[in-house]
């Protein structure tokens, strides 16, 4: 975009035999910027374009039919401006969605809506296959995570953040309308964040929140990497020697799609800063808390009503 920086984030690659300096580099990404690439993931470039492809089959349908499956349990289709990620905005965001829930449990399975196979053939499968090879690479880097944070390479999976997370893969598209916002500045909530974007540009980061005026910087396409992002709560979690940095996406004109895999810890974690990021020069700066309350009080403010939140009260 005219007169903003291009951020020149880190590249990880997730199958480098050398984890130890894999685990390094995405230390210095998680610290620096919150933000990096991630290659060699397993989720190859014709398959993504396969899924875009069944994407906008699914945003250009009639609004009779995409209303039909309307978000219920926080599953399913969200139409332009009905969420709002900045709450001090007016107006909801110009991008539509589309929740699929954790396929890993049954009682999130049986939650998910899908269009029917008659109206979009092979769409399902697409997106399951799309969601398991998504989780896979979010496994194997949360891995590499707990490593660069000194910690058990497993410890994710021990407590079953990252073999039982709370998943969800969320479809996006921006009409590309000039003048607002398609997606307003936030940081995400959750522990990670894997994005996939069809290459159309807008997404921007401000890496130092709380300083005035903001400085946005572009974030550009790489072909093939995955944008991979530090959410709140992995931010609470070590002590915020890790950011969840401040983006947003900017319009360009051009209709946008992306794909966003957000990985949560279960809603039963306890969620206090890990000793590894804790000192005597820097003690916890925040109490422990249920993940499960940490969550409901961000939906709330999102979507302003209780029947949105994502676990029930
Ligand atoms: O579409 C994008 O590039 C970003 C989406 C995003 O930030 C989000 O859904 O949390
Ligand atoms: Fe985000």
């Amino acid at each position: 975009m005219a007169g903003t920086a291009t951020v020149n984030l880190p590249i990880i690659n997730l199958s480098s035999p050398d984890r130890l300096s894999s685990a390094n580099s995405i230390r210095q990404a998680c610290v620096e910027y919150g933000f990096f690439y991630l290659v060699n993931h397993g989720v190859d470039k014709d398959f993504m374009k396969q899924a875009f492809e069944q994407s906008a089959k699914f945003f250009s349908l009639p609004i009779e039919d995409k209303i039909k499956l309307n978000r219920k349990e926080y599953r399913g289709y969200t139409p332009l401006y009905a969420e709002k990620l900045d709450p001090s905005l007016s107006k909801g965001d110009p991008k539509e969605s589309y929740y699929i829930g954790s396929l890993e449990d049954t009682t999130s399975v049986r939650l998910n809506q899908w269009p029917s196979d008659k109206l979009l053939p092979n769409w399902k499968p697409t997106m399951e296959s799309l969601f398991w090879k998504t989780l896979s690479a979010g496994k194997e880097l949360l891995s590499l995570i707990a490593l660069s944070l000194n910690l058990d390479e497993d410890y994710f999976q021990k407590i079953s953040a990252s073999n039982k997370p709370d998943a969800f893969l969320r479809l996006l598209r921006y009409p590309g309308e000039l003048g607002c916002c398609g997606a307003s500045a936030h940081s995400d909530y959750g522990m990670i964040t894997l994005l996939i974007t069809n290459g159309v540009p807008g997404l921007q980061i401000c890496k130092e929140k709380l300083k005035q005026p903001q400085v946005w910087e572009d974030v550009s396409h790489v072909e093939g990497a995955i944008i991979v992002n530090i959410g709140d709560i992995m931010e609470r979690w070590t002590n915020c020697v890790y950011q969840s940095t401040l983006h947003r996406v900017m319009p360009t004109g051009k209709e946008r799609y992306s794909v966003a895999f957000y990985m949560d810890p279960p809603s039963d974690c306890i969620v206090k800063c890990f000793e590894s990021c804790c000192s005597e020069s820097s003690p916890p700066r925040f109490p422990p808390i249920r993940s499960a309350d940490y969550f409901n009080e961000r939906f709330k403010l999102i979507y302003g009503s209780e029947k949105d939140l994502k676990w029930s009260l």
